[in-house]
């Protein structure tokens, strides 16, 4: 049968159409992998970065600050925020102590209860992040100020040795970023490595505010008021401002542990701590010298200034006797002897302003035992 001889050459054409079409198709594939892999590459190295800095942190502050400040970037999040369980409030309570400034981390909260976070568990099972729509009756807690048009969210279970410590809470304006289906190894390896950084930094935190504090009483100790003068010397000189100290010893405290015993003579102590306390300032630091004895050094204040301060102190103690366990009541009163920073000691090192600054109110305590106690006497 005859054939025409251009229909093997259509044929040919049609087919090397095909090959080109199939051969467009996968090299569109092979760019779209290829952008797959050099994303997820970029995403890797981002996120490489981030545990890095995180593993770095050394202080509570460094780390939540570079969670809050990286996370949104390298995950490209709309928000993150970390809620931390806190049963008693000792988290809180230490890392403000050590100055940390929780209005500048308004996306860090605190929360009482683990159960609270909202991660159901059953018997032996792990607990796993919660993944889906934002809506606000459910995660206003987790999100107290939202971003505009918050979409979807995961919330993201913190744990320590299958301890819940917190939630890291992730949200997207995007509807599809976090929904039910979507796998959880990536978050979940995410969040094991920021609790374990939080435990760290936590834990050390606290060691470091331990050796900082007095165990009986909660307030400072003499390490901490040593380095605290020191440093406020300085800052007072710089910034041309007066500091005061003051030393206040409990009058005749042998006899009161004499009375009532050592234990209700602690109960005392901190009673002192506590009334001496409730007259100061925030920007004050009281310390326990060692003994019965109590240091304050008062900020921006002169020796006027410091003194009536003394004299509500003194007041205060010796106004309304002390309760003790067992309903008996006691009158305790304390001396004060006050300094403050003289311009006099411009040219000495710092150092040794600090020393004669507690030396001179311990000076002035000694008068104030002498003159019968229970009374403030200036080191003029
Ligand atoms: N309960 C208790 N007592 C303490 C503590 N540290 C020191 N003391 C007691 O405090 C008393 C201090 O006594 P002294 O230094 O003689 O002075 P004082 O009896 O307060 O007399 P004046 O200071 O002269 O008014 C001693 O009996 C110490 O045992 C403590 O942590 N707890």
């Amino acid at each position: 049968m005859y054939q025409p001889d251009t229909q093997p050459d259509a044929q040919t054409a049609a087919q090397s159409r095909d090959l080109v079409a199939e051969n467009e198709a996968l090299r569109a594939r092979m760019s779209y992998v290829m952008e797959q892999a050099r994303r997820n590459h970029e995403i890797m190295s981002r996120h490489q970065a981030f545990d890095l800095e995180i593993v770095g942190a050394s202080t509570f502050t460094e780390l939540v600050g570079t969670i809050f400040r990286m996370l949104p970037i390298i995950s490209e999040l709309d928000t993150v925020t970390l809620s931390l369980v806190d049963p008693d409030a000792d988290i809180y309570t230490v890392m403000y102590k050590l100055g940390v400034d929780f209005e500048a981390l308004p996306d860090l909260l605190f929360c009482e209860h683990a159960v609270c976070l909202g991660f159901e568990s059953y018997e032996g099972e792990r607990l796993r992040p919660r993944l889906g729509p934002y809506t606000r009756a459910e995660h206003h807690a987790s999100f107290p100020h939202p971003p505009t048009g918050l979409q979807s969210v995961a919330l993201v279970p913190l744990l320590r040795n299958k301890r819940l410590i917190g939630s890291l809470n992730l949200g997207s304006t995007d509807i599809q970023r976090f929904t039910r289906a979507l796998g959880t190894d990536f978050v979940e390896h995410m969040a094991s490595i920021i609790a374990i950084c939080l435990e760290n930094v936590i834990s050390n935190e606290m060691l470091k505010y331990m050796g900082l504090t007095d165990a009986l009483t909660g307030v400072y100790n003499r390490r901490y008021i040593d380095r605290r003068l020191v440093e406020e010397v300085a800052r007072a000189r710089r910034q041309d401002y007066c500091i005061s100290v003051m030393f206040i010893d409990v009058d005749h405290f042998k006899s009161v542990n004499d009375r009532v015993g050592h234990q209700a003579g602690d109960d005392v102590l901190r009673e002192v701590a506590a009334r001496i306390k409730m007259e100061l300032r925030v920007s004050d630091a009281l310390a326990r010298f060692g003994g019965e004895e109590f240091v304050v050094l008062l900020i921006d204040a002169d020796l006027a200034a410091a003194a009536m301060v003394a004299e509500r102190i003194r007041a205060g103690v010796v106004g309304k006797p002390f309760d003790l366990a067992g309903g008996q009541g006691m009158n305790v009163s304390v001396s004060i002897g006050v300094s403050a920073l003289d311009d006099a000691a411009c040219e000495l090192p710092i150092e040794v302003v600090a020393q004669q600054l507690v030396a001179l109110a311990d000076g002035a305590l000694y008068q104030a035992k002498e003159a019968g106690r229970n009374r403030v006497v200036r080191a003029e």
